[in-house]
């Protein structure tokens, strides 16, 4: 007999970077960590919810664990001063393992996915459903299987001898006991109860009887039911599946697209396009009839929680062809829009069996989540409402619709601040609002009461909710309990904020149904690729001598302001404007956001620019080709419509935050000139040598290192002193800048961001642009504010003679604290 062959160990560890992160529970593994620890900002956390609930659904579950594992299989001590924890080396290799690409780790249910074997995109596709992506570098890719994973795999169309058997295929190794049983204990309720509203009645739905009878002994959903004579379920024939045809890709989708692919006998090596396996078959004959019973509206979300509770999750679907209660709205794709492979792809899994799934859709930045929903909406063919973050955002989506869809210009109508009253003439339209204006507390305006009446009083075919990972969940409590609304779609470029609180995003809108790959994207030139980079700026000795000794605002302070930064981002600014590129800097701080745009002589925009003013900077920005610069507070992240850039540099940014982080990003993935030959974005972050920043930055980075980007460090920009105009080349012009710095640090501004939604007024009290009296002499400069600093005494003197406002207590404190030490 042959000797065994043996599973060689993961690799994978050793490639991806230090401080990736699990963005979800996965049953069995560590207790995901939480943001805290990658420095994102807590306060601003937005998704709180109903954990009880997803305890209480985890507890019935057999989650597998590491402690389970070893206490029924001998597993054989790692070689830990190799592999650590990644030694698979016991588990047997099947006969043809090297055609086969993914590894399992047993004990916590993380799958590794060789990227170079030729069925990697077979299986990618496969684990894109049935798992969640954690790390997605070059040649490994890491995945976990979570009980929302699974969840999101049954709501797609997938049973669990699906999942198992097409695991099993694609794995080296056996399937694992363990895992298998996982699988089938997570998902053999999941998908068998479904909701349904048909001609404006709720239904709860199952093909399988019992399980609608075993609901129906349930104390709490038992006499919820709709009594409709003795008769306890209505049985009608289920729709048939892949029989729908998506606008923009000529073709009927569905999970069945991949019905044509033909499956390998049962244990050899899947071959190419096989991936989804038997489940056409199968989903046929168990789906010919469907049983029901109706509930009151009131009744939904009790019966959802119960239904929870009980392990019968239940999935929301629209069977929008057979509603003939809400009118038909006219629109379609306009002729010759081609939705791109990835953008047909999540919408499959929306409209997998002919209804329309309620769950997320995620999508880079500039990867088309707008026509993804618009084309949503073209299938669905109902009412429509659009949930946005900002007005800018809802004129923009309503452009959005005109363009790509032959929709009616009256039949879309904007509902914000400014714009209350105007309706759709017809009996149905599409409505884009922001969700401020559906959830604002307090009392409306007569018209916007009136719009709101009308927007509660009716049946929405369609709800798309953007942007969903900047949106508390109270807030889509809100509005998904007075907006009634068939199908719900999230759209988002990265879930990454929610970690472990995820789980309530899956059970307020839907589990997610699609998360493209950034860097396949950018391969097939649908997003730009991007170059990024970390600039070292080392620390003159006198501001490190200061940084050593300050407190952790004034160290924040000295090293955004260290002058090697400075001219480092001076000289990145006059190689790519040479280069053609339009650049934005991204500076959260806003002291130095000024300093930095008054000293290069460039335009800036933060949170106390006039709106009027903004929108003329950045139509400049755009089409002024002498304004090729632009800098930016951290308002540019999320609240500003930016136009196209080819170049961003980073200044300053907020601590360890990877969503801020790939949001910036995402700002230049979008760039036209993507497809010229050799063309690439950049992406640079300025990082203060042997200060905190160094370690923020690698925590920031963690997302895109998993998205496959590569962080090239640079230690020394070529020629820099040779700059024309170097800013801060000498010694006196470097202490002059730290004497400066140290001075303003106590009337430097932190930036607020005066159109942010959900934070307004959180922290109790709005800081904001303070206005103070002064003298032209101070305006100009001419003031000595080294005399300044270093009289302390008399700077306050000074101060209260001239009548201003009374010192803030912290800098009082600091004052006392100084006093105290000059008197030692
Ligand atoms: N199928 C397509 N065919 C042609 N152009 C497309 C297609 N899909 C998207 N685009 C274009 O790609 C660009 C980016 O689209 P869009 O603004 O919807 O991206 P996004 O994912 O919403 O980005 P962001 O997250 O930054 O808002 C737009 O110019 C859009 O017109």
């Amino acid at each position: 007999m042959p000797p065994k062959r043996k599973a060689a160990p993961s690799a994978a560890k050793g490639e991806a970077k230090a401080g990736r992160t699990s963005r979800m529970s996965t049953p069995g593994a560590a207790t995901p960590r939480s943001l805290d620890d990658t420095g994102d900002d807590a306060e601003d956390e937005p998704v709180v919810g109903d954990e009880e609930l997803q305890r209480e659904l985890d507890k019935n579950i057999d989650i597998f664990s590491v402690d389970k594992y070893k206490k029924k299989h001998t597993v054989r001590e790692p070689l830990p001063h190799i592999f650590g924890n990644n030694d698979y080396s016991y588990l047997d290799l099947k006969k043809d393992h090297q055609n086969r690409p993914l590894w399992i780790d047993p004990q916590k249910g993380r799958i590794i996915l060789e990227s170079f074997n030729p069925l990697a995109e077979q299986a990618q596709d496969f684990l894109v459903t049935i798992a969640e992506p954690l790390s997605r570098p070059t040649f490994m890719h890491e995945y976990a299987l979570t009980t929302h994973s699974l969840y999101a795999a049954v709501s797609v169309g997938l049973s669990p001898s699906d999942i198992i058997s097409t695991l099993d295929r694609f794995l080296k190794t056996p399937l694992p006991e363990e895992i298998r049983n996982f699988i089938t204990n997570c998902t053999q309720s999941y998908g068998k109860v479904k909701l349904v509203l048909k001609n404006t009645k709720y239904f709860v739905e199952s093909p399988d009887p019992d399980v609608l009878q075993l609901l129906l002994k349930d104390p709490i959903i038992g006499p919820l039911r709709v009594q409709h004579g003795d008769q306890e379920l209505t049985t009608e024939a289920a729709p048939k599946l892949g029989a729908l045809v998506i606008p923009g890709t000529g073709a009927a989708k569905g999970v069945t697209q991949t019905s044509e692919q033909q499956l390998g006998d049962h244990g050899e090596a899947p071959k190419e396009k096989d991936v989804f396996a038997t489940l056409n078959e199968d989903d046929d004959d168990e789906q010919d009839v469907t049983h029901a019973f109706e509930i009151a509206d009131k009744d939904v979300e009790t019966v959802q929680k119960q239904c929870l509770l009980l392990n019968y999750p239940v999935l929301e679907e629209y069977d929008f062809r057979r509603d003939e209660v809400n009118a038909n709205l006219e629109i379609d794709l306009r002729p010759g829009t081609q939705i791109r492979p990835y953008q047909e792809k999540s919408l499959s899994k929306m409209f997998g069996n002919g209804r329309a799934k309620s769950g997320l859709i995620v999508l880079p930045c500039g990867a088309g989540k707008t026509l993804v929903g618009i084309t949503a909406a073209c299938t669905i063919k109902k009412g429509v409402i659009v949930l946005c973050t900002s007005s800018m955002s809802v004129v923009q989506w309503r452009l959005e619709f005109l363009k790509w869809s032959n929709i009616n210009p009256e039949d879309i109508v904007a509902f914000t601040s400014d714009n209350k009253g105007s309706m759709f003439t017809g009996s149905t339209g599409i409505v884009v609002t922001t969700y401020s204006m559906l959830t604002q507390a307090g009392q409306r305006s007569y018209d916007a009461d009136k719009m709101m009446k009308f927007l509660t009083n009716r049946e929405w075919g369609l709800m798309l909710l953007d942007e969903v990972h900047v949106v508390p969940a109270n807030i889509f409590r809100r509005v998904t309990s007075s907006i009634k609304s068939h199908s719900k779609l999230g759209l988002t470029a990265t879930l990454l904020r929610e970690d472990d609180k995820i789980s309530d995003l899956n059970f307020l809108i839907g589990p997610k149904l699609f998360e493209a790959n950034w860097m396949e994207l950018s391969k097939q030139g649908h997003i730009a690729r991007v170059q990024c980079a970390e600039v070292w700026c080392p620390m003159p000795t006198e501001f490190y001598d200061e940084y050593l000794k300050a407190p952790a605002r004034k160290k924040q302070l000295l090293y955004i302001m260290n002058p090697r930064k400075f001219q480092a981002c001076q000289y990145l600014i006059n190689y790519h404007e040479a280069r053609g590129d339009k650049i934005i800097v991204f500076a959260d701080n806003v002291y130095a956001l000024k300093k930095y745009a008054f000293k290069l002589g460039r335009a800036f925009i933060y949170g106390g620019t006039p709106q009027a003013e903004r929108l003329k900077v950045l139509d400049n920005f755009q089409k002024n080709p002498e304004l090729n610069t632009l800098f930016l507070s951290k308002i540019g992240d999320t609240s500003l419509d930016l136009p196209e850039a080819t170049c961003l540099i980073q200044i300053s940014s907020h601590y360890g935050s990877r969503r801020q982080e790939a949001q910036r990003l995402g700002r230049i993935l979008r760039a036209k000139r993507r497809n010229d030959e050799g063309f690439n974005a950049f992406f640079y972050s300025l990082v203060s040598k042997d200060t905190q920043e160094v370690y923020f930055s690698s925590k920031r980075q963690a997302f895109l290192v998993d998205q496959g980007y590569a962080f090239k460090v640079i230690t020394q920009l070529a020629n820099m002193e040779n700059t024309p105009d170097l800013a801060f080349s000498t010694p006196a012009e470097r202490r002059e800048l730290l004497q400066t710095v140290l001075v303003d640090n106590e009337t430097a501004e932190d930036d607020e961001i005066d159109d942010d939604l959900f934070h307004k007024g959180k922290k109790g009290k709005k800081k904001g642009t303070r206005r103070t009296a002064g003298t032209l002499g101070e305006l100009s400069g001419g003031q000595d504010m080294a005399y300044i600093e270093r009289n302390k005494k008399v700077n306050q003197a000074l101060k209260k003679g001239k009548g201003k406002q009374e010192s803030h207590s912290f800098f009082k404190k600091i004052g006392r604290e100084n006093a105290r030490r000059a008197a030692q």
